[in-house]
Parts: C-alpha cells; sequence; structure tokens
C-alpha cells in the first residue's frame, strides 16, 4: 500500500490526474514477466470469488498496455458457460456491450486520443445490455479504502454506473488492480460511487 501520494484535501479534477500519473508510470516499469505472472494470479484469485463463479452474465473489459491481465479469466470464464460482455466505446465516452466469443473475436481498435482497445466484433447489444450483468468487472487505476474507484478518466464506467442505479440494478462491483493500487484516498467527487470489492494478484478485498 501506499507509494503514492494521494491524501490531498479536496477531491479535484487535478489531483484524480496527478495520479493517474503517478500509477501509470509506474505501470509502465512492470517487466513483462512479472506482468504475465501477475494476471495469471490475478485469475486464479477472481475465480475464487462467489460472485463470479455464481453469475451467469457477467460484464468485463480486455486488458490492454499496462493494465493487470484480464485474458485468462476472460478465457476461463468463457469456456465455463458464463456470459461474458464486453465493452464498445462509444463516441461520447458511454459504452455499448458485445458478446465475448473466443480470442478471435476480438479487434484492436484505436479511439482519437486514447490507447488502443480490443473490442468485440460480435452484434452490438446497446448501453442497456450491461443491467442484465450479475457481477461487473470493471478497470481502473486505483481503489480506496471506502471502494472509491479511479478510473481513466472518460467517465465510461461513471455512466455505467449511474444507468445501473437508475434501472436498480444492483451487481456486484468488482474492479481488478494491482496490489499497489489499493490507496488509503483517492479524491471523490460527487458523481463517483463505491465498488463492494477489488481483486489482485494478491488476493480480494472487500469493502464496508
Ligand atoms: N481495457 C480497457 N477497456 C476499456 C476501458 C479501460 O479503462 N480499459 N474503459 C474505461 O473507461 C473504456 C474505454 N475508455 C477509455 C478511456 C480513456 C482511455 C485512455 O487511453 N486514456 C488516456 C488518457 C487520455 C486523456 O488524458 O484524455 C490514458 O489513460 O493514457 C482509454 C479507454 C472501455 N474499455
Ligand atoms: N453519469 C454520467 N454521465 C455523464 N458524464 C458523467 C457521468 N458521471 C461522470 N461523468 C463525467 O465523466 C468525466 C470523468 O469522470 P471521472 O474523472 O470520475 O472518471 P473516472 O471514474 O476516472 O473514469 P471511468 O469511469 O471511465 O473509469 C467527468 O467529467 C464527469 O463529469
Amino acid at each position: 500500500m501506499c507509494e503514492f501520494a494521494m491524501d490531498q484535501p479536496g477531491s479535484d479534477k487535478g489531483s484524480k490526474r496527478t495520479l493517474r500519473g503517478e500509477i501509470l508510470a509506474v505501470r509502465g516499469r512492470l517487466p513483462e514477466g512479472d506482468a504475465q505472472e501477475a494476471a495469471a494470479r490475478l485469475a486464479r484469485r477472481a475465480l475464487e470469488l462467489p460472485e463470479l463463479a455464481a453469475a451467469r452474465t457477467v460484464a468485463a473489459y480486455v486488458s490492454v498496455g499496462g493494465e493487470p491481465g484480464t485474458r485468462a479469466l476472460l478465457d476461463t470464464l468463457h469456456a465455463r458457460g458464463t456470459r461474458v460482455l464486453l465493452p464498445v466505446l462509444l463516441p461520447d465516452n458511454d459504452l455499448d456491450w458485445a458478446a465475448y466469443a473466443g480470442p478471435d473475436s476480438l479487434a484492436r481498435v484505436q479511439h482519437r486520443g486514447k490507447i488502443a482497445l480490443l473490442e468485440p466484433t460480435g452484434p452490438r447489444l446497446g448501453p442497456e445490455a450491461v443491467l442484465e450483468a450479475d457481477t461487473v468487472l470493471l478497470p481502473g487505476l486505483a481503489v480506496d479504502e471506502r471502494g472509491m474507484r479511479l478510473g481513466r478518466g472518460g467517465g465510461s464506467y461513471d455512466r455505467v454506473l449511474a444507468r445501473l442505479e437508475r434501472a436498480g440494478a444492483d451487481p456486484a462491483l468488482v474492479v481488478l488492480l494491482y496490489d499497489t493500487e489499493v490507496v488509503v484516498r483517492v479524491p471523490r467527487e460527487a458523481h463517483d460511487r463505491p465498488v463492494r470489492a477489488v481483486v489482485t494478484p494478491s488476493g480480494v478485498r472487500r469493502f464496508g
């Protein structure tokens, strides 16, 4: 815990940006071998979650760049017969969804000003499809002791969480991170909503 300086007072966009930069820089320095080992451990830990074992539909995402690897996890869920929904980024940063149908069903997509993503090529199910998820696996850069998550700053998952809340859907929200990204405080804005748990390569932590 805690090589990042994040206990600034207030909860403004500027301090989110600073923390994002620090975490992305650390991710960028992780050797490839360590990243692969972390991804394997992360998948094992995540698959121990009762929320994943019991889920019929899981909304997930395909890791890219320095993100903790999710490919092994996606393939195991898919092989088990769990329906896995993956996000498709829309021009306004909202997310559409399509079902994961194996590694050949992904395409590399370069959205303007963003890192290249791997998106599903199957039929688009619409932004409301996420309401069918029993569990939502969220990307992030950090989470704090309250379960407040720091994302990449597009607000895509803020929209997803607002949509779930409006619809009265209450899936298990689980963020996937590296151990060092579980911090004391993430700057919080009014629209931010907490997650239920974080999975890292060394285990699961649940929030009150
Ligand atoms: N693997 C993965 N898929 C995902 C997300 C994610 O965080 N990770 N998303 C999560 O929402 C959505 C896509 N949103 C994204 C938002 C920003 C950037 C990005 O590259 N941001 C730059 C900074 C851009 C800026 O400062 O304006 C960066 O992080 O370097 C990528 C994806 C849906 N799919
Ligand atoms: N429900 C919403 N609808 C539309 N825009 C929103 C919503 N919630 C947040 N936003 C906007 O999204 C932007 C990014 O928010 P924030 O910095 O909290 O992103 P994040 O949580 O780090 O990213 P993400 O949700 O993509 O992981 C902000 O400008 C915010 O106003």
